[in-house]
């Protein structure tokens, strides 16, 4: 249980809510807990007038007897009335207080669950799988709610009802409270049974459900493939195995959900039967009143929940617990990437990797080995090489979604991480090789990094970026939406959105990681001669397949599993004969023979 100690800060935070929750739980019961004893009242009174009524048969007081007893029958009816009022209107107000306590709280956990998020690595990301995830922020999160609110509602009110319930009874005969309340624990015990195998069948379903809605998405997001295979049939039978595993589990929960009526009523017709049997007695012996019979069902059957209430609160907190257990794993886990200081001044575009090795941390792969280059503000570099040579992880570490394993990189002059974080990511534009975008218009996707851009400047990049036209053509121009992940774009249009997101954040520093690999040849022209002027003071580190004779580089590397194994210019290289000559070559036959 101490996971959830953890929340006691928010039950500082909304204190007002928790107290007068409190108070209106208890006036609630003080008014319920009067209703038997009124009704214990009119009922002695009917009993206790029955004889006198009969007694005074022919006589003419006999009616007034008659109208007499039921006009007071009728003041206690109006007062039970009137106490069942009050007692609705603090019910009321006990939900107002404490249910929206739980809500608030719930509301700030994903908050703050959600920034914290945001602030841990990407090597976080790697290692847990968005789904995961995702039922800690919303499933996880909503059963400590369920502890929040029901389960302390639940909770104070079992309390407050008991003490008032139990101090009643206990007025009337130590004996017969006894005996009446004797079922009680075992139907809490039952109750605490029942309610566990309910939660257990349930989270199975609940697992099956998303493992349902997982391969639904899968399939209609490679709808493409699936047809182009004719895998249709196939997808339908995989799909009905696991509806079928579905509807049996929810068979399973069906069966032991109809346990919990049945055993709660057998329980309370136990206490009833035990209630009239021995206060029967009682009332011949003279030491109750029949009344009393009447009060003490009743009041049986308002502990009835409370008391089936102990078994299912036990329960849901068992459950908020290893909720809370999973959230905090990842509230304790600590961004291991930070930011030192806070540094607004602008980055020069010096770039140095000074022998840099990285190693991937939970693969333990050596992406880079020994890497050195040097680029001077302003310069251009394009880096070749085979796939998994280690090219975007170079641009990963320029943007600390890693830091180096040895070595060090350097920013005119300065260790990369002692720089302050957001201002280099802010000064640094990259485009990574698997183009995002939001489910958002075109416009918001282009001023991602610069929400406040005006329209005249979104356009201009979009030209520069190649892609003004295409937009334009889109149904609602600027503002269409581009449907998730961008999938209403084609994988070109993509590539120059995102270009075009880059540039318009002005960046000091610009890499962009084979980011015109869907894009014409024609396209790539007009794009890399935009290029030429427009990068022209920026320093930028180019990944690329092709060789791009359009643009100048100062210094090109050749990456061969993590290590630099060709750098110079591209005559150099050409005369190197090696890896970058070989490349040039089929270039160049490429795109002779097309
Ligand atoms: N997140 C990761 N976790 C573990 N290993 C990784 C990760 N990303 C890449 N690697 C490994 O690191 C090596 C270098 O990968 P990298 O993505 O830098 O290559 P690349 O040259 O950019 O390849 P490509 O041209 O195909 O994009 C590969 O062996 C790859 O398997």
């Amino acid at each position: 249980m101490k996971q959830l100690a953890v929340l006691n800060k928010y039950f500082l935070r909304y204190r007002w809510h928790l107290l007068l929750g409190t108070l209106f739980v208890t006036l609630s019961n003080y008014f319920r807990v009067l209703q038997p004893q009124l009704i214990r009242e009119a009922l002695d009174l009917v009993v206790e007038n029955i004889g006198l009524y009969h007694l005074l048969n022919g006589f003419e007081l006999q009616a007034e007897l008659y109208s007499l007893l039921g006009k007071t029958l009728l003041l206690f009816g109006g007062l039970v009335l009137l106490f069942a009022l009050i007692m609705g209107l603090f019910m009321y107000f006990m939900r107002q207080t404490i249910i929206v306590m739980s809500r608030l709280i719930e509301y700030d956990m994903r908050k703050e669950l959600f920034a914290h998020y945001e602030k841990l690595n990407l090597a976080f990301y790697k290692r847990n799988n968005t789904g995961d995830l995702m039922a800690r922020i919303s499933e996880d999160v909503s059963k400590v709610r369920m502890y929040l609110g029901p389960a302390v509602l639940y909770g104070i009110n079992l309390a407050s009802l008991f003490v008032l319930v139990i101090y009643s009874m206990l007025r009337v005969s130590v004996e017969l409270t006894l005996y009446s309340l004797a079922p009680l624990p075992l139907l809490s015990i039952s109750i605490y049974y029942v309610s566990n195998l309910i939660n257990k069948r349930s989270e199975r379903i609940q697992r099956q459900l998303a493992s349902l809605n997982s391969t639904a998405q899968e399939v209609y997001s490679g709808i493409r493939v699936v047809k182009s295979y004719v895998q249709e049939a196939p997808m339908v039978r995989h799909f009905a195995d696991q509806c079928e595993d579905y509807k049996t589990k929810s068979l399973e929960l069906v069966k032991v959900d109809s346990f919990f009526f049945p055993i709660m009523l057998l329980l309370i017709g136990a206490s009833t039967v035990i209630t009239v049997y021995v206060g029967g007695l009682q009332v011949v012996k003279g030491t109750i009143t029949a009344g009393n019979i009447a009060e003490f069902v009743i009041y049986v059957n308002m502990l009835t929940w409370p008391v089936t209430a102990i078994g299912w609160i036990a329960s849901i907190i068992q459950q908020a617990a290893a909720s809370q257990k999973r959230i905090n794993e990842f509230l304790d886990t600590q961004p291991e990437i930070t930011s030192p200081a806070e540094d607004e001044s602008p980055i020069e575009g010096q770039v140095v990797f000074d022998d840099v090795t990285f190693v991937y941390p939970d693969t333990g792969i050596r992406a880079l080995k020994k890497v050195s280059f040097e680029l001077a503000a302003g310069q251009k570099m394009a880096i070749v090489g085979r796939t998994g040579s280690g090219k975007t992880t170079i641009a990963d570490l320029l943007v600390r979604m890693y830091d180096v394993s040895e070595g060090e990189i350097r920013i005119d002059g300065r260790n990369i991480e002692s720089l302050d974080l957001d201002n280099l990511r802010r000064r640094v534009g990259y485009v990574p090789q698997d183009v995002f975008l939001f489910s958002d218009t075109v416009a918001n996707n282009i001023a991602f990094g610069r929400r406040d851009a005006p329209q005249e400047e979104i356009e201009k990049f979009a030209r520069h970026a190649a892609v003004y036209k295409d937009i334009k053509e889109l149904s609602e121009g600027f503002q269409t939406r581009v449907g998730e992940r961008g999938i209403t774009l084609s994988g070109g249009q993509k590539q120059r959105v995102s270009i075009a997101r880059a540039l318009i954040k002005h960046p000091d520093i610009i890499i962009l990681d084979d980011c015109l690999s869907a894009v014409d040849t024609t396209t790539e022209k007009e794009i890399l001669g935009y290029f030429n002027e427009a990068l022209a003071d920026k320093t930028a580190i180019i990944i690329t397949h092709r060789i791009y004779s359009h643009l100048q580089f100062d210094k090109i590397i050749v990456l061969d599993d993590g290590r630099i194994t060709e750098v110079g210019t591209h005559e150099e290289l050409l005369e190197l004969r090696g890896y970058y000559y070989d490349m040039y070559e089929r270039q160049t036959f490429e795109e002779a023979s097309s």
